[in-house]
């Protein structure tokens, strides 16, 4: 990974103990049951770097990167981009200046791209509706895109439903790129595609970020995709960031036990030939566990793990988690104090 690693570059995109609460789908009009979408997440994705978020389904990550595209305003707290808190921007910038500066790339590209539509149309629409310099140089534009993702000119011409999946893919990732973001969301990208070209769109993504300097937000429930992608990670469980660092402190040195146990699902990936079988559901996100989210599944949990969520335990090097019966490692100091709620 070519990612800086200088941690006190200014970030990208900052969030700051943001929450994200849904009215429960089950609740009805007169009860007000909210789902814990986000609990307390703070992060930071720095120029240049891949981030990525990794969880069980539901555990938020669709959330999170729904707050990190100002596609979803967090209940509470904030979410920086460039050092500007977004929701303080007038809506306008925040449409134009911050909505053209992240590109997103959902799962299924057969239900993001407009069926009706030619490719050479999908992506010129971004730079007609942003008014992106002259007709001719929209079109050049829309030419260099196609090239950038590695497909063939005659694939303008193309309808969606004329091209395979990864195809397709490649053309959402260029749609994504059209108006020269600083930041793509890729949210589980190649989940829908078949096995066969996961790959080759994984070695795009990662030869785009690295040709052009973007950052990356990358979700993936898969660990072993994470691991291959990204320089930093932040694994979520129930709405909480546990575990945070560089990609190989955290699937090399994890500290969390969650961590361990979906790294143990990757045997190839852990020293130890057991694999940890978690016993039980993930509990409902409309009525977490108090404490550490993860001790009604957890093999080390304690009393102690039902009084608060645990504060930050780490080093220097950027590398924390949250648990107060850490998988053994070197010494850590606690980073900061504990985002119960
Ligand atoms: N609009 C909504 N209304 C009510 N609950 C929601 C809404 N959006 C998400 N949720 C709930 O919030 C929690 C987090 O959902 P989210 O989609 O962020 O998780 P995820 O990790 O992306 O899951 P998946 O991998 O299955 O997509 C889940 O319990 C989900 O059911």
């Amino acid at each position: 990974m070519t990612a800086p690693e200088d941690t006190t570059m200014e970030p990208l995109v900052r969030l700051d103990r943001v929450h994200v609460r849904h009215r429960a789908r089950s609740g009805g009009i007169l009860r007000r049951d909210s789902v814990h979408a986000l609990t307390d997440a703070s992060l930071e994705v720095r120029p240049g770097e891949i981030l990525g978020l990794v969880g069980e389904s539901g555990c938020g990550k669709s959330t999170l990167a729904r707050v990190v595209t100002g596609l979803q305003r967090p209940t509470e707290g904030q979410v920086y981009f460039k050092g500007q808190e977004l929701w303080e921007m007038p809506a306008a910038q925040r449409r134009t200046g911050f909505g053209a500066s992240v590109g997103v790339i959902f799962q299924d590209p057969s239900t993001a791209l407009n069926p009706r539509l030619p490719v050479r149309r999908i992506l010129r629409d971004p730079l007609d509706v942003h008014g992106r310099g002259t007709r001719e140089g929209r079109e050049r534009r829309v030419e260099e895109l196609l090239d950038l993702v590695g497909l063939p000119g005659h694939t303008l011409e193309a309808l969606p439903g004329q091209l395979s999946g990864g195809q397709r893919q490649r053309v959402a990732i260029a749609r994504a790129l059209a108006l020269e973001p600083e930041l793509i969301v890729a949210d589980e990208p190649t989940s829908a595609l078949d096995v066969s070209v996961r790959a080759q769109i994984l070695n795009l993504l990662v030869d785009l970020r690295d040709r052009l300097g973007l950052a990356m937000v990358f979700i993936s429930h898969d660990v072993q995709t994470v691991r291959h992608l990204s320089d930093r990670i932040a694994v979520l469980y129930l709405g909480r960031v546990v575990e945070e660092g560089r990609a190989a402190q955290v699937t090399g040195d994890s500290r969390h036990p969650y961590t361990e146990a979906l790294l143990s699902a990757t045997p190839s990936l852990l020293e130890r030939p057991e694999r940890i079988v978690l016993h039980g559901p993930v509990p409902s996100a409309t009525n977490p566990p108090s404490g550490c989210p993860f001790r009604t599944r957890c093999w080390k949990a304690d009393d102690a793990c039902a009084a608060a969520f645990p504060a930050a335990h780490g080093g220097t090097d950027g590398h924390r988690w949250h648990c107060v019966h850490p998988q053994p490692g070197g010494e850590a100091a606690v980073v900061s104090a504990a985002g119960a709620v």
